[in-house]
């Protein structure tokens, strides 16, 4: 069973949010943007990614599949507990549930992919955002029934982020990573190595994922150098990390 959080956040989730989540994509998209359970400023910013034609870029083949194994066997070497998904109890900012990824640095993605492999990576964030990312960071994460099934919707804190598919679609069910832009929900390829991009303000999220497991290197995209010096202090007083 996975983590108690995730059927506390299901719970909480709309129910027409909870079928797109369950893989039923039938949904009028302008409608699903107003029922996501977003703040203000970020549904603002889902509403006009919506709009957009220039917001997602999805390739196949942008990292090998030798690359997708060698990202994987990171991960599970990083991330020995399947309860925590971690050494660490690091929590996602999304829904506060444990995150079961791996933090990979870039200098380490940068020689795992060698300089080709990671400006192909990189590409279709520079062309979204106009200009070559000054800053990026990275991670491995992990989809599977017992461990985190789900991604729900979210704004990124980046400028614009990539998700690189490191399991073909077809060892596993569910767990598509879908995007409100172009007036559609749009998904990414499944295949191994596929890549979606797409400007942080797009709202996204990953679905149920019923049978496998899934894998995928994220990377987040930063236009400044010192994005991490971006904190936030809440309503409530808690000084958040802009990371999403
Ligand atoms: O795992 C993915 O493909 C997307 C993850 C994501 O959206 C995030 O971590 O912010
Ligand atoms: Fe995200």
């Amino acid at each position: 069973q996975p983590h108690p959080l995730f059927a506390l956040s299901q719970s909480n989730t709309p129910k027409p949010v909870n079928r797109v989540l369950g893989g039923d994509f039938d949904v009028n998209p302008k409608e699903l943007v107003n029922m996501l359970p977003l703040q203000p400023s970020d549904r603002k910013r889902a509403k006009e990614a919506l709009a957009r034609d220039d917001f997602v870029v999805t390739l196949d083949n942008v990292v090998t599949e030798e690359h997708c194994d060698r990202l994987i066997t990171f991960a599970k070497w990083a991330m020995p507990s399947t309860v925590t998904g971690a050494a660490s109890n690091e929590v996602d900012s999304v829904d506060g549930a444990p995150a079961h990824q791996a933090n990979l640095p870039k200098a380490a993605l940068k020689e795992l992919l060698g300089s080709e492999g990671y400006a192909r990576l990189l590409a279709p964030a520079s062309q979204i955002l106009g200009v070559m990312p000054r800053a990026v960071s990275a991670f491995v994460r992990k989809y599977s029934t017992t461990s985190r099934p789900r991604l729900p919707f979210h704004c990124d804190g980046c400028d614009a982020s990539i998700s690189v598919n490191l399991v073909d679609g077809s060892e596993y069910d569910g767990g598509d990573l879908v995007m409100l832009s172009d007036n559609a929900l749009l998904t990414a390829p499944r295949q191994a190595g596929s890549a979606a991009a797409h400007s942080a303000d797009v709202a996204h999220a990953v679905t149920d994922l019923t049978r496998g497991v899934r894998w995928s290197l994220v990377v987040f995209a930063h236009k400044r150098r010192n994005w991490r010096r971006q904190f936030s202090v809440q309503a409530d007083g808690r000084v958040v990390d802009k990371r999403r």
